[in-house]
């Protein structure tokens, strides 16, 4: 049956979602590129239920429709955190297994044994939700919206997190399961088009004059063929746009930059000279036989690794492998890291350091910083509270941290959602925002663990050109993590990787 939707409208806090008419003919799959904001997202929920249209129909929708997005993994994690135990049993709670997760939107036992064969979950069957690593985590939710055996498949970038390999297979599944259902998948990479997809579109704006009166209202192209879209003008296009405001953004940068340097500098040789006095090109971080087990499980050890003044660093590797942990370790927040010997920013960890002295000098974008940042703040405040490290805001920003906070709002073009709660946000946005939150304070040491998802096409390369620049003119150290081969900056050239190894990885690094 025909999956249709006809003069739909959406009203949105700064304009409204249009969609004409766009049919989904049986055999059809479709690729809504995400272009700029977060319209593709939207699409999806109006697709999969979760958002009512304010005007117009949506016919032929099936009955199962299975759905994977990170606002869904969200959702997961509140759920779980909600029932969270930690309070009342004598040990952590990590929330529920893998199997469990899987198994609650099952027929069957059969059924979570396949899927956690196909999902290649097997060895995480015990594990809990909040033990997962990111790649671990998207996988589990594809095997949960596989599980209620969709005729409607929407994925809403479902490539996010997951290493090459997982890409490779999600692609050859995808394949097989557009035999046996309808697939929409909503990606702003437009190097990830799947051999399956068959229809391609995205919003763009109309403007004013053609829909008298009403700016701001985003329509659904007609659809196009992959070879249209690849060689469609407006892929240069975005492209420029994202060029232009990373300029922009980098010119917020450089001219903040020379007050926040003089201060940075001054407090930087203070630690490192405490450290070690005699040298002058003492290690940012320095780790000496780096460890992290778990009770059945080794994650990594014998990691010695130097991160010296000036170098950037790439840590690679597969799913699961231990670089989320390896930067935790770094950032103090693995409960591990007092087991360590390691020196951050010219602190020994366990000297009687405070962790608050080292945090100030590092800006942080991560998955599990993203899962964290649940408190109830507006997006002005989001940006704020990257001059305290903290998640929401607990002090009294000076009236210049508050300009500060405006011209970033205003250059990441989220200046009318000054007040928006953040978890009022797509996903995108907030992520954007936590961009923002860790580059505001210009930090010396930058470290971004995925830092794009979730984010659109233009803002995606906008963030790419200003990390690399920010490396290539030496104005933070970046560590960077990203699974994607196109995400490779330039600028960095040491790199961590985690190689298999007997039943593990072992940690090789080249500079
Ligand atoms: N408390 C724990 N007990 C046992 N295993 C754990 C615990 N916490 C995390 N893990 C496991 O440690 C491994 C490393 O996780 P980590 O998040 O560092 O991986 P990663 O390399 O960053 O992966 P990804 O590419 O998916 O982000 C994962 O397999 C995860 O399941």
């Amino acid at each position: 049956m025909t999956i249709a939707m006809q003069d739909v409208q959406l009203a949105l806090s700064h304009g409204s979602l249009q969609v004409d008419l766009w049919e989904i003919e049986p055999g059809q799959h479709w690729m809504i590129f995400s272009a700029y904001q977060h319209y593709g997202s939207l699409l999806g929920q109006l697709l999969s239920g979760e958002r009512m249209p304010d005007g117009g129909d949506i016919t032929g929708l099936p009955e199962r429709v299975g759905v994977v997005s990170l606002a869904q993994q969200q959702a997961l994690l509140d759920a779980e955190l909600e029932q969270d135990e930690t309070d009342y049993i004598d040990q952590i709670d990590y929330g529920h297994s893998v199997e469990y997760l899987i198994g609650e939107c099952c027929r069957d036992s059969d059924q979570v044994e396949q899927l956690l064969e196909m999902l290649d979950l097997e060895h995480l069957r015990n594990s809990g939700f909040r033990q997962l690593s990111t790649g671990e985590t998207r996988r589990l939710m594809l095997a949960r919206a596989l599980a209620v055996d969709p005729q409607l498949l929407v994925l809403d970038d479902p490539y996010v997190g997951l290493d090459v390999v997982h890409q490779e297979k999600l692609s050859a599944l995808l394949s097989n399961l557009s035999e046996q259902m309808t697939l929409v998948l909503i990606t702003a990479r437009e190097s990830h088009i799947p051999d399956c997809i068959t229809h391609i579109a995205m919003f763009s704006e109309t403007s004013a004059t053609e829909r008298a009166g009403n700016a701001n209202v985003m329509t659904l192209s007609p659809g196009m063929t992959v070879a249209e879209f690849t060689s469609h003008p407006v892929l240069r296009q975005l492209e420029a746009l994202s060029a232009e405001r990373s300029d922009a953004v980098m010119a917020l940068i450089r001219e903040r930059q020379q007050l926040f340097q003089q201060a940075y500098q001054t407090q930087l040789t203070h630690a490192l000279s405490q450290e070690q006095p005699q040298q002058g090109h003492a290690p940012l971080v320095a780790i000496r036989d780096g460890k992290v087990e778990y009770f059945d499980r080794l994650i990594f050890d014998q990691v010695n690794w130097q991160i010296l003044p000036g170098q950037h660093w790439q840590i690679r590797g597969p799913n699961g492998c231990g670089k989320s942990t390896l930067l935790a370790l770094i950032l103090g927040d693995h409960p591990q890291c007092y087991a360590n010997d390691m020196t951050v920013l010219g602190y020994r960890r366990g000297s009687g350091e405070s962790i608050w002295d080292i945090k100030r000098r590092i800006g942080v974008v991560s998955s599990s910083l993203h899962m964290q940042y649940r408190v109830s703040c507006s997006a002005l405040e989001v940006l704020l509270s990257g001059f305290y490290d903290s998640i929401g805001l607990y002090d009294q920003p000076s009236k210049t941290q508050v300009q500060q906070a405006r011209e970033w709002l205003a250059i990441l073009a989220m200046a009318d959602e000054e007040r928006t709660p953040f978890r009022a946000l797509g996903y995108g946005q907030q992520r954007l925002l936590l961009i923002g939150r860790a580059l505001i304070k210009q930090p010396a040491l930058l470290i971004l663990d995925e830092p794009y998802q979730g984010l659109d096409f233009v803002n995606r390369k906008l963030v790419y050109q200003v990390l690399n620049m920010i490396a290539e003119e030496q104005l933070s150290q970046l560590l960077y993590v990203s699974h994607h081969p196109e995400d490779s900056l330039p600028a960095i050239r040491n790199y961590v990787d985690f190689v298999p190894d007997g039943e593990g990885y072992a940690v090789v690094v080249s500079g």
